[in-house]
């Protein structure tokens, strides 16, 4: 479903990203870990070109996402959920705006319709009760479960959460964890996600993926990557779980 071959970038005089190269078959989760700084959010950000890459491919559905003008890009997005570590929501909108907001270019659905799509995703996040709230009267792990349900309205292919808990107290970091695992039980999603989450990383990835200093460095199940590394980044986390 989607191939990232070769991709680069810099900021400035700073190669962040070196060649990152990996795939994501159709309903796999796949999980981004590494250490602080070395590229997992650029990574993730530059698949949907949030981030504009130097240099590479992300080849999805067979087309170069690289290769897409502006208006193609938008269309392409409608397909690619995205989940951002500080949920994005808007303040002024209630819950049920917010999510009906993103369905807003859906023409094919009616009204009744998409009233049905939003009070499912807010199902699926256990936030059915929510619609009439705004932002502020949430949690902030209501908050991104409310933007992990703005994601699934759109039934997108392929979801890309970068660090959806990395903005939460630790007491809501599980809820969000929860609703996650629960997501990524679907065997028809197909998620990409970057964390630093490893207990839920071993829990739920079919693989992982270690970013080093901008580039993977390995990559497998999460028993084969976490228990029998081959890398400097895997043994660190190797240790972590021995020590857990
Ligand atoms: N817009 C930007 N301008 C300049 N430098 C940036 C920008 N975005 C990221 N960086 C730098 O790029 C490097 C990689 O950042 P990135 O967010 O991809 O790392 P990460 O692996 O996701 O880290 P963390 O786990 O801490 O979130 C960092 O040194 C960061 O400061």
């Amino acid at each position: 479903m989607l191939k990232v071959r070769e991709l680069y970038k810099s900021y400035g005089e700073v190669q962040i990203l070196k060649g990152v190269n990996f795939d994501v078959s159709q309903g796999e989760t796949v999980i981004i870990m590494g250490p602080s700084g070395c590229g997992k959010s650029t990574t993730i950000r530059c698949i949907n070109r949030l981030t504009e890459p130097d240099g590479g491919q992300i080849i999805y559905k067979g087309c170069d996402l690289l290769e897409l003008n502006q208006a193609e890009l938008l269309k392409a997005r409608q397909d690619i959920g995205f989940v951002f570590q500080n949920f994005n929501l808007i303040d002024r909108l209630t819950v049920f705006d917010n999510i009906m907001l993103a369905l807003y270019k859906q023409d094919t659905l009616s009204l009744t319709d998409k009233e049905a799509v939003v009070e499912d995703s807010l199902n699926q996040v256990q936030l059915g009760d929510f619609s009439n709230r705004y932002p502020q009267d949430l949690s902030g792990g209501q908050k991104q479960r409310v933007a992990i349900a703005r994601a699934l309205a759109l039934k997108p292919d392929l979801m890309l959460l970068d660090e959806p808990t990395a903005s939460l107290d630790p007491i809501l970091v599980s809820e969000v964890l929860e609703v996650l695992e629960s997501i990524t039980a679907n065997q028809n999603r197909t998620l990409l996600i970057v964390t630093h989450e490893l207990d839920f990383a071993y829990r739920v990835a079919d693989r992982i993926l270690l970013m080093d200093n901008g580039k993977i460095v390995e990559e497998g199940p999460p028993e084969q990557v976490f228990e029998n590394p081959t890398s400097e980044v895997g043994k660190k986390y190797n240790n972590l779980i021995r020590d857990h």
